[in-house]
């Protein structure tokens, strides 16, 4: 071991520096707190005052997490320029008491030759070093020589620390993977562009590592962004508690995440099949609720309402622009029905306002007629005579109209009146209606096939669908108007399962179009018709967008990827597969028969348990088998998941139970297939049903 010595030399040198960034780390950590309960204990009386407090403790409150979170692995890099100069980079920036930088934010522009340099590319760099840490100990660390120069003995060249974080088994959690980031990901991490970023790979190039890193890049580099909020995007719940510790241990822990039903409020309670989900997703159905909707207010119509004693008719035409001015600004319909009822309103104090001076002009030529004097002209010449002509205001009754107004608009004799022409509308009612009625689907989708609409229309109180949400959610922006709540960066993930009408659903949340995009199409599930960058997000930018492919496979296998290189040939045969760094075993496809199967997959487990203790095993079969196979598999660790529920999933060793079930199941049968195949970083092993050999290749069809 000729390094050991300057391995050990090498190590102290950094533990010294490693030690002093704790110690400051711990400094900031007590001077939070203290400012925190200074914070709390000041006196605060008046709201503001009660304001500004809250504000500072939040602040204190999330400072204090980030360095919490720093804790861990608070250095992982250091590069060192080839003028001599070095930077060590970390979780977090900190400065020695002189103000001398001790470590670079990861996300700094000052951190980016640590993740782009390369040896063809150098970017001034001598020396890249990645440092492990046990606790707050340096217990490694490793070299890369970057501009050829030969290495010293202060240089420790060893294995990558990328291989070493690959090979670690699998703990069901995805891990951050800040110290490591490639080059080709650290350039869309770290992209200026703050529009929508699209990025596509295979399995495994690392697209939700990218997306995430991507929203801690956004919430440091872009505070403007920041400070409306990142939302991260996810197909479903399994998904996001997958996903859920990377950002936190990045230290954002204000990131929300969601799925459809969190975004809509609402867990769907039936399900839709996958025809009916892929009409339901298309766009035409959010011109055909506009125009529901848009039915539901009155056109050229009179209008009466009953005032005390009278009922004023307003005509047709004033209708008719009432309801032009009420919506020409985009209103939903509830709000544009409250504008739509104080232009009426308006209205009716004009027709009130003429009547009554029409009465009291009756009422003069009235009383001139019997007295033959004009009560005006004689009040004049009254007043002139008594000089106060120009003190005392014009002689006549005079009206409040403005409480005459007021009195209206709480009337409920008006609201009635209007409510006939122009109805209040919930959004689950309106799509309940909506989707319960043949004659309304057949009308208002006049594209749609007799066998479509078929599809479409539903009993009445049977639940809403995954697919309603979107729907849900399109009534409500034309009903109440856009959501609440709204994002300064949106991170989507698995984006190709979205359907039309859900991308409008995110796009409403996003209304500046700042969103970093991430998927495969040809990993696209059954529930959507989208199979293009341009269809999912032209409608919205147009072709305003950045797109990036990742090239790399960090996850499985050189020999899973080949055995898998037919099925995508298949599915998406114009995509290049990507290129994997690893190898490990070849695939194996057991045959069995249908009874054969529980013993089968529970030998097949258990004996993966005893041969990679601490690993972990993902069985993933189609639907309608998965209770069985968790009755099966009862008290082994392994994880069963539905094929369809598996993406962006991962494990050390994946069984896949029954692909010709998989693959019949549904349209996008074969495509699941290929999903559950590129699962695992270790070993694949295929229970297939009839015939079949021993270690064919695992996709390969009998
Ligand atoms: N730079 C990296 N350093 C360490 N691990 C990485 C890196 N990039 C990717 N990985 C790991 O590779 C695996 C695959 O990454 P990821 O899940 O992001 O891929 P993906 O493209 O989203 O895959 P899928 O399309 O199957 O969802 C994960 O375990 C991830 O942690």
């Amino acid at each position: 071991m000729q390094m050991d010595n300057g391995v050990t030399r090498q190590v102290e040198v950094e533990r010294q520096r490693v030690d002093a960034m704790y110690e400051r780390l711990d400094l900031a950590v007590t001077e939070a707190l203290a400012a925190h309960s200074r914070v709390l204990a000041a006196p605060a009386e008046s709201a503001a005052e009660l304001y500004a407090r809250d504000v500072e403790v939040a602040r204190l409150t999330r400072t204090v997490g980030e360095l919490r979170a720093a804790e861990r692995s608070l250095c992982f890099g250091r590069i060192d320029s080839a003028a001599g100069g070095s930077l060590h980079i970390g979780r977090i920036g900190l400065r020695s008491e002189d103000g001398a930088v001790l470590l670079v934010d990861w996300r700094a522009d000052a951190a980016r030759p640590f993740y782009a340099a390369t040896p063809a590319w150098p970017m001034g760099l001598r020396r890249r070093r990645h440092l492990r840490l046990n606790h707050r100990r340096v217990a490694d660390v490793s070299d890369e020589i970057l501009d050829g120069s030969g290495p010293t003995s202060h240089d420790i060249v060893g294995d990558g620390p990328l291989v070493a974080a690959l090979g670690r088994a699998r703990t069901g959690r995805m891990r951050e993977a800040v110290a490591t980031l490639q080059a080709e990901q650290d350039v869309i991490v770290r992209s200026p562009h703050r529009g929508v970023t699209v990025v596509e790979g295979g399995p495994g190039t690392g697209k939700t590592i990218v997306a995430l890193h991507r929203a801690a890049y956004v919430l440091y580099a872009f505070p403007v962004l920041a400070e409306r909020g990142v939302l991260v995007f996810g197909p479903n719940r399994r998904f996001l508690d997958y996903i859920s510790e990377v950002l936190p241990s990045l230290g954002e822990n204000d990131v929300q995440m969601a799925t459809l039903a969190d975004l809509a409020g609402v867990a769907p309670s039936a399900a839709d099949s996958d025809p009916v989900a892929r009409i339901k997703g298309q766009a035409r159905l959010a011109a055909a609720l506009a125009r529901w909707v848009r039915d539901r207010q009155p056109r050229g119509v009179p209008l009466a309402v009953r005032v005390g004693q009278d009922t004023l008719v307003l005509e047709p035409e004033t209708v008719i622009d009432a309801h032009r001015v009420a919506t020409s600004g985009g209103l939903a319909h509830n709000p544009a029905r409250e504008a739509f009822k104080e232009h009426l309103v308006e209205a009716l104090v004009n027709l009130l306002e003429r009547r009554t001076t029409d009465a009291l002009n009756e009422m003069d030529a009235e009383v001139a007629a019997i007295l033959g004097v004009d009560l005006d002209q004689a009040v004049a010449g009254d007043l002139r005579r008594l000089g106060l002509d120009e003190a005392v205001a014009p002689a006549g009754p005079e009206f409040d109209w403005d409480s005459v107004r007021d009195g209206l608009i709480e009337d409920p004799a008006v609201d009635f009146a209007i409510e006939a022409v122009w109805p209040r509308l919930r959004a689950a009612d309106a799509l309940e209606q909506f989707l319960t009625d043949r004659e309304a689907l057949t009308t208002y989708l006049p594209s749609a096939s007799v066998d479509e609409v078929a599809h479409l229309v539903r009993d009445p109180g049977s639940g809403l669908t995954d697919a309603d949400l979107a729907l849900l959610d399109e009534a409500r922006a034309l009903i109440e108007g856009p959501p609440a709540e709204v994002y300064g960066h949106i991170v989507v993930d698995e984006a190709q399962e979205l359907s039309e009408m859900q991308w409008r659903m995110l796009m409403r949340r996003c209304p500046g179009r700042s969103m970093t995009i991430v998927g495969d199409f040809a990993q696209a599930g059954s529930a959507t018709t989208v199979r293009t960058w341009p269809e999912a997000v032209g409608p919205f930018v147009g072709e305003r967008f950045d797109r990036h492919t990742l090239t790399i496979n960090y996850r499985t296998t050189a020999e899973i990827l080949d055995s898998t290189a037919p099925l995508l040939a298949r599915i998406a045969p114009g995509q290049v597969p990507s290129r994997s760094i690893r190898h490990g075993e070849r695939p194996r496809t057991i045959p069995v028969t249908d009874a054969d199967i529980p013993a089968a997959l529970l030998e097949l487990v258990e004996q993966t348990n005893h041969a990679h203790t601490g690993e972990l095993v993902g069985v993933i079969g189609p639907t309608d088998r998965v209770a069985d196979l968790t009755r099966v598999l009862d008290g082994t660790g392994a994880v069963i998941v539905a094929a369809p529920d598996a993406r962006g999933l991962e494990f050390d060793t994946v069984v896949v139970v029954d692909p010709g079930a998989i693959e019949a199941r549904r349209q996008s049968g074969t495509r699941d297939l290929y999903v559950a195949l590129t699962r695992a970083t270790k070993r694949v092993a295929v229970l297939r049903l009839g015939g079949g050999t021993g270690d064919r290749g695992a996709g390969s069809r009998s």
